[in-house]
């Protein structure tokens, strides 16, 4: 591993940048009770990079991630998703944003309890632009053979490489996905990661994965360790391990 740390530079976006911040800061509520979740990020991130966040709780990962999801939007500094300014988006163009480019993998599945795996996938393909065919990203996380299965019918693991493969299917630039495997046991959740390589292997995905799981650190190319809402320092991983090889 090499290190790397943060730059401030002046704002400019990076057509060459997936994402690109500067100054970014998160201020929840005001006054006394305001919280500092982000106290400036200064942050580049290449295409089809895995990337892993690690960090105390507390220390602002989800909410980076959320932010450059757009899921939120940052109190301050500037936001690129390569030449576009998230940042100055407004709640339209946010929303084309993350239909088009954006997929979200959580904790837990958030399936459609009445709809089958297959059906789960559809949801998304039916409004996507250019989606994959369905069972194909259910073959893609090793499911084919349970797409008629609803989700009570399958295991944990299983349920969420539905998810993944429902996240997948409109091919997203970049695939968000905080703490994966944070409801599995180690043999499953290593499963998972792996799923999640072939992502980024075959479909050319961005995956950025939040944990608290340190040891997933060692499958990304990159590896942003935060610290009370900034970076504390950035980790270039030039041997990756494989998720099978995993340990936690
Ligand atoms: N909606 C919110 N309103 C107020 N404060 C919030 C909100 N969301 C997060 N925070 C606070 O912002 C800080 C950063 O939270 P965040 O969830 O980004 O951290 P994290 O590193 O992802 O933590 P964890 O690993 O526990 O999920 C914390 O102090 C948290 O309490």
């Amino acid at each position: 591993m090499s290190g790397q740390t943060s730059a401030s530079q002046g704002p400019a976006s990076d057509p060459q940048m997936v994402f690109r911040t500067r100054n970014l800061e998160k201020i929840y509520g005001e006054g006394e009770a305001a919280v500092h979740a982000l106290r400036g990020v200064n942050l580049d991130i290449p295409p089809a990079e895995i990337v892993v966040l690690l960090g105390a709780s507390g220390s602002g990962k989800s909410t980076l991630l959320n932010i450059l999801g757009g899921l939120d939007r940052g109190s301050n500094g500037d936001v690129w998703f390569g030449n576009q300014s998230l940042s100055e988006m407004d709640d339209a163009d946010l929303t084309r944003y993350r239909r088009d480019h954006v997929g979200f993998v959580f904790q837990f599945y958030n399936l459609m309890p009445s709809l089958t795996a297959l059906e789960n996938v559809q949801l998304v393909t039916e409004i996507a632009d250019h989606p994959m065919d369905p069972k194909k990203a259910l073959e893609l996380v090793g499911l084919d053979h349970r797409q008629s299965h609803f989700p009570a019918q399958l295991s944990g693991g299983e349920q969420q490489r539905v998810a993944i493969a429902r996240a997948i299917a409109k091919k997203p630039t970049v695939l968000f996905c905080d703490e994966p495997t944070g409801a599995l046991d180690s043999q499953t959740g290593r499963s998972i990661l792996g799923v999640l390589k072939r992502v980024n292997e075959e479909i050319g995905s961005s995956v950025l994965i939040v944990t608290h799981a340190a040891d997933t650190a060692s499958m990304a190319h990159r590896i942003i360790h935060f610290s009370d809402g900034a970076i504390g320092k950035i980790e270039l991983n030039e041997h990756r391990a494989n998720p099978e090889d995993i340990v936690w």
